[in-house]
């Protein structure tokens, strides 16, 4: 792992969470998970249905485009902030070469995956946990993140070149993913009665869009130390591809942990920080987390955008009125808020509300 430091960061880990699982190490105490405003790890989670929503139904050059899959898109996204999409047109076996070339980059030797590590003050490449604070619990993952678009501002040098077709399928995938992205905004504009490009204008012709590739090796102990930790993500919306048999992702709803099921060739949707701003709060970015496995390792595929940098984001002008005041400021570079409030230990959401 590169020993360099980001802006902030504390210190850097020694080892990846790989190296710790295939030297069958226990997992420091700097992993261990001791209390949370969220609940206890092992507090079994509920079986609650996610809602499953049809994408091709929300399509709006589809003859088929539905006013009650609107309304159910709607009714998801405010109550849950997240559903499992099908009809999304990508094949099962097209997700499953995505999930084969993120297993194959991950099974390389670390020395290999070592070429593709997150420099300092970079948030793309290859590592595990960021570590910005001595008092944060660090999460039992390794993960590669890279740039997709705009696709000038891809580091290349971070793309990896084995297996050989790995830069190939994250170009397409993302892609299919952004296409999907554009559907979901203007359906969610459409089903808010607004024109449907007031998100897709505010998110800006450069907008950004990640992949980030996320490993989980097996872990000793699932009962005290977490995959990832409770977040909500800071993107305009996150699509994720699921492992195939590996369950561990988990999302809150009412206060409760509920558990994402596997539903072979659905993607989860979730929506993320930056959408519940610019709906003025009327839906909603769930907290999840992802739980560690004794047994077998997990791998998903997680592809989000994100609003121009430089470019102001806030709630639509139609979702402000008397009954419904504005909730949240306008503001840049989310990201970077967001960043900085990690290490403060605030949760970035709250702190740009007016
Ligand atoms: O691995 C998962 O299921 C969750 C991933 C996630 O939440 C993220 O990448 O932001
Ligand atoms: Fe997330």
């Amino acid at each position: 792992m590169a020993q360099t430091l980001l802006p902030g960061e504390v210190d850097s880990l020694s080892k990846s969470a790989q190296e710790m699982f295939i030297d069958g190490d226990e997992p420091p105490p700097r992993y261990i998970v001791k209390e949370s405003k969220f609940g206890s790890i092992d507090s079994s989670p509920l079986s609650a249905p996610i809602p499953i929503i049809d994408i091709s139904l929300l399509a709006s050059s589809s003859s088929f485009a539905s006013d009650e899959e609107l309304e159910k898109l709607k009714s998801a996204l405010s109550s849950w902030g997240c559903f499992q999409a099908i009809g999304h047109g990508i094949s099962d076996s097209y997700l499953n070469k995505v999930r084969e070339a993120a297993k194959q980059f991950f099974a390389l030797p670390v020395e290999e995956k070592k070429k593709y590590s997150r420099a300092a003050g970079e948030g793309e490449g290859w590592g595990g946990d960021v570590i910005v604070s001595e008092k944060q619990v660090l999460d039992w993952i390794d993960r590669l993140a890279l740039k997709v678009l705009p696709e000038d501002e891809r580091k290349l040098n971070l793309w990896p070149e084995n297996p050989t077709n790995f830069r190939e399928i994250l170009h397409e995938y993302a892609l299919k993913i952004n296409s999907i992205l554009d559907i979901l905004f203007k359906a969610t504009a459409k089903s808010l009665d607004l024109d449907e490009n007031v998100f897709l204008n505010q998110f800006g012709e450069r907008a950004l869009l990640i992949a980030r590739f996320n490993f989980y090796p097996p872990c000793p102990r699932p009962d005290q130390v977490l995959g990832l930790k409770p977040h909500s993500d800071k993107s305009g919306m996150t699509v994720l591809l699921q492992d195939k048999e590996v369950e561990g992702l988990h999302v809150l709803k009412d206060d409760e942990w509920v558990k994402v099921p596997i539903i072979p060739n659905a993607l989860v949707v979730n929506v993320g920080d930056q959408m519940q701003i610019m709906t003025n709060g009327i839906i909603r970015s769930p907290v999840h987390r992802a739980v560690t496995n004794p047994e077998r390792l997990r791998i998903s595929v997680a592809v989000s955008n994100e609003a121009e940098p430089e470019r102001e984001i806030g709630p639509a002008d139609g979702l402000v009125d008397e009954n419904r005041p504005r909730l949240y400021k306008t503001v840049k570079n989310y990201a970077a808020i967001n960043y900085e409030c990690f290490q403060k230990g605030q949760i970035a959401i709250d702190e740009v509300k007016i």
